[in-house]
């Protein structure tokens, strides 16, 4: 499988303000990767740079082995974007948008674009103005997505979306995998990128810390837990269970968090009548806080 995406000590500033530094990543043709990070981590900057919206201050990148800066005409033809913030000619109504593409784009047929349409629940009808940003947002993924492009990079894709429209676009992005797309997005939600992501890249302060496949990210989290037995029990051996931390007993109820093996504690706790047991994952905010050294808060400035 060839790279589609190939950044080398990638840097953007903004003046003296920070944007991206130093960020080399890759990724392979037909994977998913999420680029995840809090809020001014540097998401978008790297996003507008991979399509030339921005240039980088130093360093390259390349799409589909084609330099960001010299190519990005050939690049953007062959790129499905969700910028960041979604507002093009607000007295559209999304069909005429989606008409308007599809001239731009050479695509005679919209069946797709009505299908994705249909599916996200998008109201083609009403202009752009009319509608509130998460439908606008599905306008915008439609627009990403109905000329079947090789790769789509998307900003936030699924910011201001309702749970159900959330779904049905991750399942939309798991039958593009399927096809053998590429999908590149950034996101600030854990949970949404570890469903569907291939890899994840962890973006913070404008560095990129690490690139994991998503189940090695999931698998060295930790857990929060919570067990409530019909009675109190012996707290003493769940304390010294490995990987235990910050662990609370109080009457039946045990809370803990729990770094590692979950066969040992849950064997342990089925020597005992169990009445309620909670397994939480931890946030994002967590798992920098955790493993990045990172507030997770908002890093602008
Ligand atoms: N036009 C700009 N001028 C000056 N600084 C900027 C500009 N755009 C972004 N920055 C700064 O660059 C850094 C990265 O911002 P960026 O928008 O890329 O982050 P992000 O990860 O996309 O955040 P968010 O999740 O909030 O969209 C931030 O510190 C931000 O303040």
């Amino acid at each position: 499988m060839g790279v589609v995406i190939k950044t080398e000590n990638l840097t953007k500033t903004y003046g003296r303000s920070r944007g991206i530094r130093d960020v080399g990543l890759s990724v392979e043709e037909g994977e998913v990767f999420g680029f995840l990070g809090p809020n001014g981590a540097g998401k978008t900057t790297t996003i507008r740079v991979l399509l030339d919206f921005l240039h980088p201050t130093s360093g390259r990148a390349e799409v589909f082995g084609l330099d960001t800066v010299k190519d990005s005409v050939r690049i953007r033809a062959n790129v499905g974007n969700l910028p960041g913030e979604f507002a093009l000619e607000d007295r559209l109504t999304g069909e005429q948008l989606l008409r308007f593409f599809a001239r731009l784009r050479g695509v005679k047929d919209l069946g797709y674009a009505y299908e994705l349409a249909e599916r996200l629940g998008a109201d083609l009808s009403r202009p752009m103005r009319r509608l509130s940003r998460g439908n606008k947002q599905k306008i915008g993924l439609v627009q990403a997505m109905f000329h079947r492009p090789p790769l789509l990079i998307l900003d936030e894709p699924t910011g201001g979306l309702d749970p159900l429209v959330q779904e049905e676009f991750l399942k939309i992005v798991r039958e593009l995998r399927g096809e053998g797309r590429t999908v590149f997005f950034s996101s600030h939600v854990l949970s949404e990128v570890e469903r569907v992501c291939d890899r994840v890249g962890i973006i913070r302060d404008g560095e990129l810390v690490d690139v994991e496949p998503t189940d090695a990210l999931i698998n060295k989290s930790f857990r929060h837990v919570r067990l409530v037995f019909d009675e109190p029990v012996d707290p003493r051996p769940f304390r010294a269970l490995e990987g235990v931390r910050s662990f609370r007993a109080e009457g039946p109820e045990l809370s803990f968090t729990l770094y590692g093996d979950l066969d040992r504690m849950v064997k342990l706790a089925a020597r005992h009548t169990l009445v309620n047991m909670e397994y939480e994952r931890p946030s994002l905010e967590e798992i920098f806080l955790t493993y990045y050294g990172g507030s997770g808060r908002n890093n602008d400035g």
